[in-house]
């Protein structure tokens, strides 16, 4: 099949939105492979955090970038755990320093040109569900499907918080929005590819919507 003929679902977003989840849930229903874009930018923050790299030193962290090996491996029972210059970096990647990191590296455009075609070569048939913020503006501009998924901030921060506490990190509420809306300020303001939906995406307000109906809202755009 070529290339363009694949199938290309990309759902953007900011922070707890729920771009993974429904995105993993959607492509295990429909059977196509899935791209986790912001975990290969927080793998170069997990792997400039390793080498001590200053987060203002662009010059390095774009080595970084160049330098550092991110595989995915699927385990039994459908969990994705991402390897990092071979270790196990999965848990880790998830971590808010992890993500402010990916956020600051992020704004760097010759980081971002150096992942494209690294993003690009997930497309493979029969289809990909890609997850991030320039899925449907920069990465996969002529893919069929896009939706942008949103949430208010509170409900996003609260999102996060039961995420967290689930899994046993401490936080707080307070704390979590601050972030959140730190990151949604860099992520929509910088000049490369910022965070904005396409033109021609589906626009999904999940606030007070739960996993199942968004799941089932973005599988009637693919399959009506
Ligand atoms: N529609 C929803 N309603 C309630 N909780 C949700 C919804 N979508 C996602 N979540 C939960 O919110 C948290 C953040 O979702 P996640 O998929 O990690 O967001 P993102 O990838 O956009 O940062 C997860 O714990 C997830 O289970
Ligand atoms: N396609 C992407 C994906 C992520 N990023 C950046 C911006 C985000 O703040 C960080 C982390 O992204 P990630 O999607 O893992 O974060 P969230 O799950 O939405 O909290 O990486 C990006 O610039 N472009």
């Amino acid at each position: 099949m070529p290339e363009q003929a694949i199938p290309v679902l990309t759902i953007d977003g900011p922070s707890g939105s729920g771009k993974g989840t429904i995105s993993r849930q959607v492509a295990a229903r429909l059977g196509w492979h899935y791209l986790d874009s912001g975990a290969l930018y927080r793998a170069i923050g997990v792997a400039a955090g390793w080498a001590d790299l200053d987060l203002d030193d662009a010059g390095a962290l774009v080595r970084c970038t160049f330098d550092t090996e991110i595989g995915f491996r699927e385990v039994p029972g459908g969990d994705l755990r991402v390897l990092v210059n071979g270790h196990d970096a999965t848990d880790e990647l998830r971590t808010e320093t992890a993500g402010a990191a990916a956020s600051a590296i992020a704004a760097i455009p010759e980081v971002r040109a150096a992942l494209k075609d690294r993003q690009r070569a997930f497309r493979r048939a029969p289809g990909l569900v890609a997850d991030g913020r320039d899925m449907g503006t920069v990465i996969f501009p002529d893919a069929p499907f896009k939706v942008f998924l949103t949430a208010s901030a509170g409900e996003r921060a609260e999102r996060r918080y039961k995420q967290l506490k689930d899994k046993g990190v401490s936080v707080t509420i307070d704390g979590l929005l601050r972030e959140i809306l730190a990151r949604d300020a860099r992520d929509a303001s910088r000049t490369v590819a910022p965070l904005r939906p396409a033109e021609d995406a589906v626009h999904i307000d999940t606030t007070g919507l739960g996993i199942d109906a968004v799941v089932a809202r973005v599988l009637s755009i693919v399959t009506p």
